[in-house]
């Protein structure tokens, strides 16, 4: 586990990243400069439990091309939850809230993922232990407004310009976040190596 001190701002960015591309950075970058963190998680999960294995590369490598992409010293590529031994975030976020708990964390997510956040394993409770930023994707900008995650936090929602100050909200506290957009997708990529 990167090291840390009290009082810091950090974003736990996880993802499957198989591969890693340009939108995972833009998001990123996003969150480091709206939320004003002082470093960004990119969490390599062995595997998202919603999603079947098949075509998932190796941990080593998705970890390795993630250090590549990523570029920058704020940002952090770990394998956190291999070593916890667990895929699910809800277990991932209590043990590294338990190890730092004088850290602000705060969940990144793209808003694709808020429209199935409903599905993952104890979500009320994360929404409860963490504030949350959604960062906007091609293709899902209106997912805050239908899905029923968004639905059910609606009251917990922050304006975006209130996101620099979420890191430190005491939560349930989400915002979503607006800015340049990118329409890559790691299953695009792996459709085009095909060809
Ligand atoms: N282009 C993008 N814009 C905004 N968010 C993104 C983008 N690509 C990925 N994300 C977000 O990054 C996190 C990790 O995504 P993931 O590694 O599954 O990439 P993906 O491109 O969605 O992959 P796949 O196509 O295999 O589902 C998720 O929170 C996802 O919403
Ligand atoms: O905890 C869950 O039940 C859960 C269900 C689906 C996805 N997640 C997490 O969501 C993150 C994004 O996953 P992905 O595959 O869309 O990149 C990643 O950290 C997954 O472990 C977590």
């Amino acid at each position: 586990m990167p090291h840390l001190q009290p009082g810091m701002t950090v974003g736990l960015f996880g993802g499957s990243f198989n591969p890693p591309h340009e939108g995972h950075l833009l998001v990123a970058k996003l969150a480091l400069q709206r939320l004003g963190l002082d470093q960004l998680w990119w969490l390599v999960t062995p595997g998202n439990p919603l999603k079947s294995g098949n075509g998932l590369a190796p941990l080593a490598e998705r970890l390795a091309h993630s250090d590549t992409m990523a570029g920058d010293p704020r940002i952090r590529v770990t394998a956190i939850e291999k070593t916890l031994g667990t895929a699910y975030t809800a277990r991932t976020i209590r043990h590294i809230i338990r190890r730092n708990p004088a850290v602000h964390f705060v969940w990144i997510m793209g808003a694709d993922n808020l429209g199935d956040f409903h599905r993952w394993q104890e979500w009320r409770r994360i929404a409860a232990t963490v504030p949350i930023a959604v960062i906007d994707r091609p293709g899902a900008t209106l997912t805050y407004l239908s899905s029923k995650a968004a639905r059910a936090l609606d009251k917990a929602r922050v304006p975006e310009r209130a996101a620099r100050a979420l890191p430190r909200m005491k939560p349930p506290a989400w915002t979503f976040i607006h800015g340049p957009r990118s329409a890559i997708s790691s299953t695009a990529l792996r459709q085009e190596s095909k060809r």
